[in-house]
């Protein structure tokens, strides 16, 4: 297989590749990190569209609330500088709804949950696979591809991530954001945000949310901050800059040939056959 390096910059946790910015001792401890009542919890597969999400949630007028680093990274340190944060927490987190410590679950904390297109998903990936320092180089996209097919990539399998939220997709706590739909109609999905986190927002102030959470705007604006690490929000990166790539729904048809296209369709049919989630995306997939 053409790449180098998986095993020297990632490691495996209950079978899930992480990066070695997630350690160990703080995987082991997840279930020890104390959640309170008012967190927000932004859960997504890897670029799913997270950072969009956490702008939405920072450019809510008169919200209050804090976005913090991921829980998963970083040592066992993370979570004393989680409980310094007297705010109301936003939490952003690739992990599956398996891996989710247990008191987040107990306590019913709201959770916003974005899911992506599997193939834009993989595309995005592979280039972050390539730009990205913290991740092994992987030559080609046909070998990328197969790593996405098998789960063996950053947080395992995009299908095993999804359907560990499919039983719960109906909870009361949970608000499921199709990124596709937030593309079609910002100001939609940005209202259905808001209105669950029980924020009243006018309609103009949902369009000047939109506006300033629009691909280009946040691109400039991450190119302006120049890297600053205490503006990422990603598990797999400080550098802020590597997120903003093109930002498009069906990028995939540039990568995937014709054969990847059925051997990846046969899959995700097989897989997801009793998905609803998953419906979103027949169509395309
Ligand atoms: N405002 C806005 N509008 C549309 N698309 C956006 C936006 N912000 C981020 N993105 C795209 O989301 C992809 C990154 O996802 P994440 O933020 O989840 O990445 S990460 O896993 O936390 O690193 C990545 O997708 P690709 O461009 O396809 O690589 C980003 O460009």
């Amino acid at each position: 297989m053409s790449f180098q390096n998986q095993s020297s910059v990632l490691h495996k946790f209950k079978g899930i590749l992480f990066s070695t910015m997630s350690s160990e001792e703080l995987l082991n401890s997840l279930d020890f990190f104390s959640a309170r009542e008012d967190d927000v919890f932004l859960v997504s597969y890897p670029k799913s569209g997270t950072h969009w999400i956490a702008e939405v949630i920072g450019n809510i007028p008169n919200a209050r609330m804090s976005l913090t680093s991921p829980i998963e990274l970083g040592d066992i340190s993370n979570f004393d500088e989680l409980k310094m944060n007297s705010k109301r927490r936003v939490i952003p987190t690739h992990l599956s709804y398996n891996m989710l410590p247990v008191n987040i679950k107990q306590k019913q904390c709201k959770i916003i949950y974005i899911i992506r297109n599997p193939k834009d998903t993989a595309v995005s990936l592979f280039h972050y696979y390539r730009d990205n320092p913290n991740l092994p180089g992987i030559e080609t996209w046909a070998a990328f591809f197969e790593l996405f097919l098998r789960g063996d990539v950053v947080y395992g399998s995009w299908f095993d991530h999804v359907l560990s939220w499919e039983e719960h997709k109906n909870d009361k706590n949970i608000l499921i954001i199709f990124y596709e739909e937030m593309k079609k109609d910002p100001s939609k999905s940005i209202k259905k945000i808001t209105t669950f986190l029980g924020i009243n927002v006018n309609d103009s102030e949902i369009n000047k949310i939109a506006q300033k959470t629009s691909f280009s705007e946040m691109k400039n604006n991450a190119a302006k901050e120049n890297c600053d690490p205490n503006h990422t929000i990603c598990a797999l990166t400080s550098n802020r800059n590597l997120v903003f790539r093109k930002g498009a729904v069906g990028d995939w048809i540039n990568y995937f040939t014709s054969k990847q296209r059925r051997v990846f369709d046969e899959l995700f049919t097989e897989k997801m056959k009793h998905s609803e989630l998953a419906r979103h995306f027949e169509d395309d997939s």
